[in-house]
């Protein structure tokens, strides 16, 4: 055990003091160095997040209930069977059979569960974050983990903070420490300051820590602690690893408790009647445990996870990667997409126009002031400002004589950013840009015609007019200004943008991706609502709406938005589609309303101010070319640049949450039927309807058919609209169609019980030897087993689509090989050695055409109830 960090004396010892503790040069650590330091304080991997032993994932798929029961199964049978048998009889071949069994579920399980985890880590991999470090007097792109104590870093607006460090140097730098806190306002470091006893370490201002992000400002930073010596490692140490629940896993969880349940009282009932009536309660109660095991859907999460696999494999090959698996059923689920405008929306590259003074005139003079301001702050330099450092250093507009002096970054509150430069020993000049709002708010006068003139309410409504007219034409602008302060002043704060003079526009034409139009209008058809959430003013956001054919609907802006009740804005958030001039808060708010009001909501952003809601969302969506904070709050990437991948993203999503829902409600209402049956039979009949072992091998089979589900497809129709997980549509559909296999099972025992057997053996079952009951219950079994999986098989093609199976709607070729490979296994297993080892015995032909006429008549039935729960709840799945 590493020694615990001592945050208090990294907090309170001096810069210099830090770096001679790691030997750190100011050019950065050397390779050997590296290695040196990654051998003595570790790498920076969270324990969580390293991966689980082959050995305890073995060990997981090989000890389940189910092979317990199995397990115990084959220990009785050993004794039964051959340490207590006569001499004649020992066999040994039952053992071998469930030991048989015990491996084919293990081994299956295993290897799903290797390759979940291997596609989960190659996932991972394509989105990890690069970090750039100082290193050998270079800088560096290295990934989280390979960050070690020592570690120079240099932290700007957008960067996720991935290790433990102190600061080196600080300038308006916040950070927002919520994933640590729970505080969700930004807090304010800084590199030199007093340091006194603090609460928490957190709380220390020039420490800052993994797990939590810069919201503005810049910084150097040099690592002091990293993995699970972190503060943050050590918190989700305890935690444990598992993300949030989705309201899929909820459901998934729900079902296993609510067939648990249903379980633990029928497996006592089943063990009492059988006791009672065949008088043989060690069969009884293993036969009890058999239909518990039997009866629960234990390859249910193996399944899910499988189809989940499968669902992120096919999006990635259109280039949407999944974060976290559970993401792809709520994809499929969203019924409002929220999106953000700008580098979403819109082109990630936007173009400068044209940079007008407030004449209306293009003027050099105010690109050069923009390109100052731009290109001298130190914080995220978003696509305005690389469109203007851009456009500048193409026509030469570049000023090398002016130096900076200080900045005030961009914040989404204020939307502005200041920038104090001087030439020489003159006076300092104040540049700033931002919102056109906003400018206003702080400039009182405006360079006109050359002149210096206050700005009152007749020239404000001019500048207003100007800029109405540019947004008119689609054009986003920003407003610029300065002052000027005198030369021995130094350090600019927030409270310095005031009393500027206005100098001018910069008008940026930011047009819609090429497959913007198309993606909303598919996203549309396929009963997606879009809604557009941005910082920026109306009259653009209408221009680039109206292009992507959001002509006609309703805008509220922020303000408007705040000045609500709550129930009020419950109902705009409903109404409205275009939502303007929002802070971060307020996305998130928005996002937590629709919510709220029952929809499942997707957020696509690419900014800092975009993490808040994505969080909050079902689906956080994000781009390749997005801030690494969005990133990392996204849940889905997409990598191309076509926005019509969403589309695809969400038919997958619908296609998987169809295989699963299928998987779930054929299985869970034919196990339903299947326990009902068991109960009837064991009321009436003198032997055992079924003996454990072929109740488990029943089981066995089906489930490994049904791991071609996955591989299945869904009608159209069922493609066309969101799909949610309503955890009771299972319950429903148990009890209406449960019972309707069971009919079938029923008429198949009188048939055994009265017709078959008797003929075959000879008499009736009281009439008979012990010896020719024996043969008498073994006939009874073969035909409730073939039976059995005749129906199982066939209810899983039957349930899969709401039309008339195979005539209007067939499974995928996998599936139909599957079942195919199933039915005619069971089929053949009676009339085996293999068969007679388990307690099988051969059927007369005759049984052929019933078989038939009872399947025919099963397959009619069901899709007869089909129509009246169609009739009534209109979904099927
Ligand atoms: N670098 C910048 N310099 C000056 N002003 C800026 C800068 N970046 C943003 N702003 C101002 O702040 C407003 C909100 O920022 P931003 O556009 O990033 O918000 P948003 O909600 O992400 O909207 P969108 O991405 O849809 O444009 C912008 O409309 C602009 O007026
Ligand atoms: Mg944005």
């Amino acid at each position: 055990m590493k020694k615990k960090i001592d945050y208090d004396s990294f907090a309170r010892a001096t810069k210099e003091q830090v770096e001679q503790k790691f030997a750190t040069p100011k050019t950065g650590l050397t390779a050997e160095q590296v290695k040196a330091a990654r051998q003595q304080y570790g790498s920076n991997q969270l324990t969580y997040q390293k991966k689980t032993p082959f050995i305890v994932e073995a060990i997981k798929a090989y000890i389940t209930p189910f092979t317990l029961v199995l397990i115990a199964l084959a220990v009785i049978s050993f004794f039964t069977d051959y340490v207590h048998a006569a001499p004649a009889d020992k066999s040994l071949f039952g053992v071998i059979i469930i030991i048989v069994m015990v491996f084919i579920s293990g081994t299956m399980s295993l290897i799903q569960s290797v390759r979940s985890n291997q596609a989960a880590t190659q996932m991972e991999s394509l989105v990890q974050v690069k970090i750039i470090v100082k290193r050998d007097g270079k800088d560096c792109e290295v990934d989280m983990d390979n960050l070690v104590c020592g570690d120079l870093i240099q932290l700007s607006a957008g960067d996720m903070i991935s290790a433990d460090m102190r600061l080196l140097t600080s300038k308006d730098l916040t950070i927002s420490q919520a994933a640590l806190t729970g505080e969700s306002y930004p807090v304010e470091k800084k590199a030199d300051v007093e340091v006194t006893e603090a609460a928490t370490e957190t709380s220390y201002p020039n420490l800052v820590f993994m797990g939590s992000n810069v919201v503005s400002g810049t910084g150097q930073a040099i690592v002091i602690a990293t993995g699970d010596q972190t503060v943050y490692g050590s918190v989700v140490k305890d935690l444990g690893e598992k993300p949030e629940a989705t309201s899929f896993d909820i459901g998934v969880q729900k079902t296993s408790m609510l067939l648990i349940r249903f379980m633990a009282l029928m497996a006592p009932t089943v063990i009492i009647i059988n006791g009672f009536t065949k008088g043989d309660w060690t069969q009884a109660l293993l036969f009890g445990l058999s239909v518990a095991v039997g009866l629960t859907p234990q390859m249910l999460p193996m399944i899910v996870t499988t189809n989940l696999v499968r669902g992120a494999k096919k999006m990635a090959d259109k280039n949407v990667i999944i974060k976290h698996l559970s993401a792809i059923q709520n994809f499929g689920a969203i019924d409002t997409l929220c999106t953000d405008k700008t580098g979403t929306l819109t082109e990630d590259q936007i173009i400068l126009d044209t940079y007008l003074n407030c004449d209306g005139q293009i003027d050099s003079a105010v690109l050069q002031q923009a390109y100052l301001n731009s290109n001298l702050q130190t914080g995220l330099k978003n696509l305005m400002d690389t469109a203007i450092i851009t456009t500048a250093q193409k026509q030469q507009q570049v000023l090398t004589q002016f130096e900076k002096v200080d900045e005030v970054p961009f914040d989404f509150q204020r939307r502005r950013m200041s920038v104090a430069v001087r030439e020489g020993d003159d006076e300092v000049h104040l540049i700033t840009k931002g919102a056109m709002e906003e400018m206003l708010e702080v400039a009182t006068k405006i360079k006109i015609k050359g002149q210096i003139k206050a700005l009152d309410i007749d020239l404000t409504q001019q500048v207003l007019n100007q800029v109405a007219s540019l947004n008119r034409q689609g054009l986003r602008v920003i407003g610029l200004a300065q002052r000027e302060y005198p030369a021995t002043k130094t350090n600019f704060e927030v409270s310095d943008e005031k009393e500027m003079i206005l100098l001018g526009y910069l008008a940026f034409l930011d047009p819609p991706k090429a497959s913007a139009k198309t993606a909303i209008k598919e996203l549309n058809n396929l009963d997606v609502n879009v809604k557009v959430l941005t910082g920026d003013n109306a009259l653009v956001t209408r221009a680039m709406a109206q292009k992507v054919g959001l002509g006609r609907v309703a805008l509220i802006t922020g303000e408007q938005l705040n000045s609500l009740d709550e129930a009020q804005m419950a109902d705009a958030v409903e109404r409205h589609q275009i939502f303007v001039k929002l802070n971060p808060q307020q996305k998130k708010t928005i996002m937590q309303l629709l919510k709220q009001n029952g929809h499942t909501v997707g957020f696509m952003g690419d900014g800092i101010n975009d993490a808040p809601a994505m969080k909050v969302a079902d689906v956080g969506i994000s781009v390749d070319t997005a801030v690494d904070v969005a990133k990392d709050s996204a849940d889905v990437i997409l990598t191309d640049k076509d926005l019509r991948v969403l589309e695809s993203g969400l038919l997958v999503g619908r296609e998987t949450f169809g295989n699963t829902m299928k998987y779930i409600k054929a299985t869970t209402s034919s196990n339903f039927g299947n326990m009902f049956s068991v109960l009837v039979a064991s009321i009436f009949l003198p032997f055992l309807p079924m003996l454990p072992i072929q109740l488990l091998l029943l089981n066995l089979i089906y489930d490994l058919s049904c791991m071609a589900i996955p591989w299945d497809k869904m009608d159209a129709e069922f493609l066309q609209h969101p799909k949610r997980w309503t955890a009771d549509s299972i319950g429903k559909f148990m009890v209406w169609f449960g019972p309707t296999s069971s009919i079938f099972d029923i008429t198949t025992y009188a048939l055994m019980y009265f017709v078959i057997c008797p003929t075959v053996i000879g008499g009736a079952y009281p009439t008979l030897s012990a010896q020719q009951q024996l043969a008498f219950a073994a006939l009874f079994h073969a035909g409730w087993f073939i039976e059995s999986m005749w129906t199982q098989t066939l209810v899983l093609h039957a349930l899969r689509t709401p039309k008339v199976p195979f005539l209007q709607s067939t499974a995928a070729k996998p599936l139909l090989i599957a079942s195919a490979v199933e039915i005619t296994f069971g089929s053949l297993l009676p009339f085996t050695g293999l068969g007679r080892d388990i307690g099988l015995a051969a059927l007369p032909i005759n049984y052929g055409p019933w078989l038939l006429a009872t399947v025919l008549a099963y397959l009619i039935l069901v899709t007869f109830v089909k129509q009246l729960y169609l009739r009534k709840y209109a979904e099927l799945l």
